[in-house]
């Protein structure tokens, strides 16, 4: 039977009459064919490899459609089909629910089921039983388990039996099918059974897997072996049984690979490119200034930026879920261990805004290699991917390795050999991975190199990340996750973010930075300064800003008399550059400004000697830290010491040029919305330092970096600017791009500017879903402060700190707030433990949890919390579990409701969906038509809608466990 193309989800596949051989081809070629399987000789149409099915069946289980259908088959059995009461409406319902609109007639009428059973048992597998389609039937012999694959049926015939595939549940698996020479193979996964526990077949014939009898390398024309690779070695010696590792079963592939993490004994040539890599890492100091502070890394997701656009950002998980990575960097690398298959490539990226400090751990990462802490890799190689982007050359595999690694030399094919046998110890590092011209395409394009043949770069790079390449290494990418980059970050195994620093990191920062400048004594006063600024304290969030504080303190400590940090970035920026710009090359500035800009439109903060005006601009551009050489990276190439410095002399350049037209400067503010402007802002910085550089008294600022002689066009360009501002309503703005005004405001330090801002800003105000910093939270506390109005906020999902909750909650002008539950248990048992008895009070009246939506019990379990803290306050306090001014009602009722409404919401079993209606009725709330949502009745419970059943889909959405609550303002 001819298959058309793959479309829908493997649960149609697996339901269609497709010969189940056919199918699976299918399958891996669709998969591979991105691949593009130049080395598979024919495919062999007979032969199934066990780590080809593990990955097919991996992928069916993976495949996140297909295990929610399936879990909701075994969950919904019992109520579709054994309910004869709801017969008729669950059927329809359930079909509708697991999308088989084909599958209507058979599952309605049973004895057709029996029917498709049977097709599907000349099939690759028997999913259920011949009389029920959906229900379990398991032998003795097979251990029940709620996996799809689990459920399936034992024929009679030739049998093989591969034993233990790593990938799938304990139990019996069957495959069966024309062409495979067996009418069954059964793989065990798990202790082989016992001759009582009889497999369901007529003598099982014990063979190994089908095998190509001319050369040791893989079984399966799509997984290829070192062997099947030209320009490889032969296959491996990878245990010292001389076995090739082909020849071993995948659990004994898994076992050697563990038993040969001991150091194993090297050829010499080995042994010195090894440790002269530990060397050259162990001599790079951490970071410019040798400071190391210890930062740990938060588990990422990527989610989708809004329903209609198909660009991801990074997921702002509330303060109190954000899962950390206390293992550390072994807790990192090892994260993606647990879905890795043998022999498979994985992939981790640690991902952060600019300067939040991604290759300052990814330097580190290589140190510890260097000094023995990741014995599970025999070889580290760390690479700025500024350094790969050289589109005209060729390279192999062992020029990357070797001649553009971080200790160049020439390519010893001993070394290379021993590196190919054992991928699977090979780190590499691409650092900066954003820096590459376009980077996405490398994550999921087809077309990488399957051979180490000469290649481009970027082929050779898309060629390690489609798993062609050095098969079964680690790749570890930093990168800052913008665009369609972060798109194809999706594809990682796993991910990571770099938050920066919490305000003791940035204090033990400067501390340390006062330790190895010598000055010590100074500590007291810097960190005093710092205090002295909570704007610029906030900042030092950023690692890049915190180390800009700490120069700009200690040349201010240096000279003595009466320190004062600026209260902008923009007075601490010109504070940094003014002393170089005083002694500058005529014209250096402005044309190191220039660059900056033009550099920043084309994505790149990386440039070449003969970029620069002169070599006496480079000289003096060098010798002021404005520019520095990139480690490992040719001499002639240099970057800007910080993508915030550039973007502050991007801004520099806007603020100085004639070239740039009056009416055209408001787009760079970048607060119209992305359609209408065609500047993309990638110098996400430029913004914030623009309306300082025009705003801020032009004798301290502009003046102070390019002379008088600029002050009348910077006053014609602020001009046009405060026109603009003044014309912008802050209401109709997008959360991120108010917060975007309220810095700009900020920066430009101008009265009248910042009241227009300020008075303009809505008495709702929903930060839903964007992230508020601690910056962000600084300036949108001071607005709101000098608002002198009331406001309402809504903080979920803005991975708000708790000090920064409790600064903006704690405002007499925030009357009404809503926040993730997790963190306000936090926030209150913190003010309780503190004994600010008040503030608690205060917060907790004006606390609003309306519309409550429990999606996981820890939801339940937060708010049982909240109701045991205002319990232990007394009965005058209540939080609003009704509608809020906020969300627009008034209801506030007393805590005995909100308790009642508590232990009604504890009974509801997350696991299983609940049936009786009456039981989670209140859990849907939002599930109810608009006519009746939000309606309660006197004692604050939620009204269902009279008739209205919830279907078992909603039941089953509304019980499901799935992380923080979501939005529903
Ligand atoms: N954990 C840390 N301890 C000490 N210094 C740090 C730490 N993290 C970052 N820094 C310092 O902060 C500055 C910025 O760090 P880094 O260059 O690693 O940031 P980044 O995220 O890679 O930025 P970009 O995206 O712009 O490349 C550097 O000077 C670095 O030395």
């Amino acid at each position: 039977m001819e298959l058309g193309p793959l479309e829908g989800g493997y649960l149609e596949l697996l339901n269609s009459s497709a010969d189940p051989l056919q199918l699976y081809h299918l399958y891996d070629q669709t998969d591979l064919a991105r691949e593009e399987i130049e080395l598979c000789s024919e495919p062999d149409m007979d032969t199934i490899n066990c780590e080809q099915f593990s990955r097919l069946l991996c992928d069916m289980e993976g495949d996140e459609e297909t295990r929610e259908a399936y879990a909701n088959i075994a969950e919904l059995d019992q109520y579709v089909f054994q309910d004869s009461q709801l017969d008729g409406l669950g059927k329809d319902i359930f079909i509708e629910h697991i999308g088989l609109e084909e599958m209507i007639s058979e599952s309605v009428e049973v004895e057709e089921a029996g029917q498709k059973s049977q097709k599907r048992q000349d099939g690759m597998a028997n999913v259920g039983a011949l009389e029920d389609p959906f229900s379990l039937p398991l032998s003795p012999a097979v251990p029940p388990s709620s996996s799809l694959l689990s459920c399936l049926s034992l024929p009679a015939g030739r049998i093989q039996i591969v034993p233990s595939l790593p990938s799938l549940p304990q139990g019996l698996w069957q495959i069966s099918g024309a062409g495979t020479g067996v009418s069954g193979m059964v793989i065990y996964q798990g202790e082989m059974p016992q001759a009582s526990q009889v497999l369901p077949s007529s003598g099982p014939a014990m063979q190994s897997l089908p095998k190509s009898p001319e050369r040791p390398g893989s079984t399966s024309p799509f997984a290829p072996s070192a062997a099947d690779l030209p320009g490889m070695p032969e296959p491996a010696l990878t245990s010292r049984a001389n076995m090739t590792e082909d020849q071993m079963s995948p659990t004994q592939c898994l076992t050697a690979h563990e038993v040969s993490s001991k150091p194993p004994k090297w050829p010499e040539t080995v042994e010195q490119f090894c440790s002269s890599l530990r060397d050259k890492y162990q001599a790079e100091p951490a970071g410019p200034e040798g400071i190391l502070v210890e930062v740990e890394l938060v588990r990422a997701r990527l989610e989708r930026n809004s329903s209609k656009s198909q660009e991801r950002e990074l997921a702002t998980p509330d303060w109190a879920e954000r899962q950390l990575a206390r293992g550390g960097l072994a807790e990192v690398l090892l994260a993606a261990g647990d879905r890795r298959r043998p022999r498979e490539t994985q992939v981790i990226a640690v991902l952060g805004k600019a300067g939040q400090g991604k290759s300052h751990w990814a330097r580190e990462v290589s140190r510890a290699w260097a000094c023995g802490q990741l014995p599970q890799y025999d070889f580290v190689f760390y690479f700025p991917c500024h350094c790969l982007d050289r589109v005209k050359d060729t390279y192999r595999l062992q020029d990357l390795l070797f001649c553009l690694g971080p200790q160049p030399q020439p390519v010893d094919e001993e070394v290379f050999g021993h590196i190919l046998r054992r991928p699977d110890r090979v780190l590499l590092i691409l650092d900066a991975f954003e820096g590459l011209e376009g980077q996405d395409s490398l994550l999921h394009s087809a077309g990488g190199p399957v051979s180490t043949e000469p290649h481009s770069l970027r082929g050779l790079l898309a060629g390690l990340f489609q798993r062609k390449l050095l098969r079964g290494c680690t790749l570890l990418l930093t990168a800052r996750p913008r665009g369609r980059l972060a798109q194809s970050l999706s594809k990682a195994d796993v991910l990571f973010e770099v938050t920066g620093f919490s305000a003791e990191q940035a204090e033990t920062y400067v501390t340390r930075y006062l330790e190895r400048a010598g000055v010590t004594e100074h500590r007291e006063q810097a960190l005093a300064l710092l205090h002295g600024q909570p704007f610029l304290l906030s900042h030092s969030h950023s690692p890049t800003v915190c180390r800009a504080v700490c120069r700009l303190s200690e040349a201010l400590l240096e000279l003595g008399g009466e320190a004062e940090l600026p209260s902008t970035l923009t007075g601490l920026y010109v504070g940094l550059l003014g002393p170089a710009a005083r002694d500058s090359p005529p014209g250096a500035l402005a044309g190191l400004a220039r660059l900056a800009w033009e550099l920043g439109r084309r994505h790149r903060g990386t440039l070449q000697d003969s970029q620069f005006p002169s070599a006496e601009v480079r000289a003096w551009a060098v010798a002021r830290g404005l520019v520095q050489p990139i480690p490992g990276a040719p001499d002639t190439e240099l970057a800007f010491s910080s993508f915030l410095l550039q973007c502050f002399l991007g801004a520099v350049w806007l603020a100085l040029s004639t070239e740039i037209k009056d009416k055209e400067l408001p787009q760079y503010l970048a607060l119209t919305p992305r359609k209408k402007r065609p500047y993309d802002n990638w110098l996400e910085g430029v913004p914030r330092f623009l309306a300082g550089l025009l705003f801020q008294p032009h004798a301290d600022c502009l003046g102070a970096l390019a002379g008088p002689a600029v002050a009348a066009l910077g006053a014609r360009k602020q001009k046009v600017l405060s026109r603009y501002l003044k014309r912008l309503q802050p209401g109709t703005l997008r959360a991120g791009r108010l917060l975007e005004l309220l810095h700009c405001a900020h920066e430009a330090s101008d009265a009248g500017l910042w009241q227009h801002v300020v008075q303009g800003l809505p008495a709702r105000l929903s930060f839903l879903g964007t992230r508020l910093t601690p910056p962000n939270t600084y300036v949108l506390c001071s607005a709101l402060a000098a608002a002198g109005r009331d406001f309402s906020l809504d903080l979920r999902s803005t991975g708000i700190d708790p000090s920064g909750l409790g600064s903006l909650v704690g405002l007499g002008c925030v009357t009404h707030f809503r926040a993730s539950l997790s963190d306000t248990v936090g926030l209150w048992e913190s003010l309780q433990q503190r004994g600010e008895t008040k503030l608690l009070r205060a917060v907790e009246e004006k606390f609003t949890i309306e519309p409550f939506k429990a999606k996981s019990p820890k939801d339940v379990e937060d708010l049982g919390n909240l109701v045991q803290i205002q319990r232990q306050l007394g009965p005058n306090i209540k939080f609003a579990i009704g509608t809020s001014p906020l969300l627009g009602g008034i209801l506030c009722p007393p805590p005995g409701p909100i308790i009642s409404c508590h232990s009604k919401l504890a009974i509801v079993n997350p696991v299983r969906p609940q049936l009786e209606p009456e039981r989670d009725s209140l859990l849907g709330a939002e599930d109810l038509p608009p006519a009746s949502r939000n309606r309660s009745d006197t004692n604050g419970h939620l009204l269902r809608q009279p008739g209205r059943v919830l279907s078992p889909c909603e039941r089953w959405q509304s019980s499901k466990v799935q992380g923080a609550e979501e939005t529903r303002p």
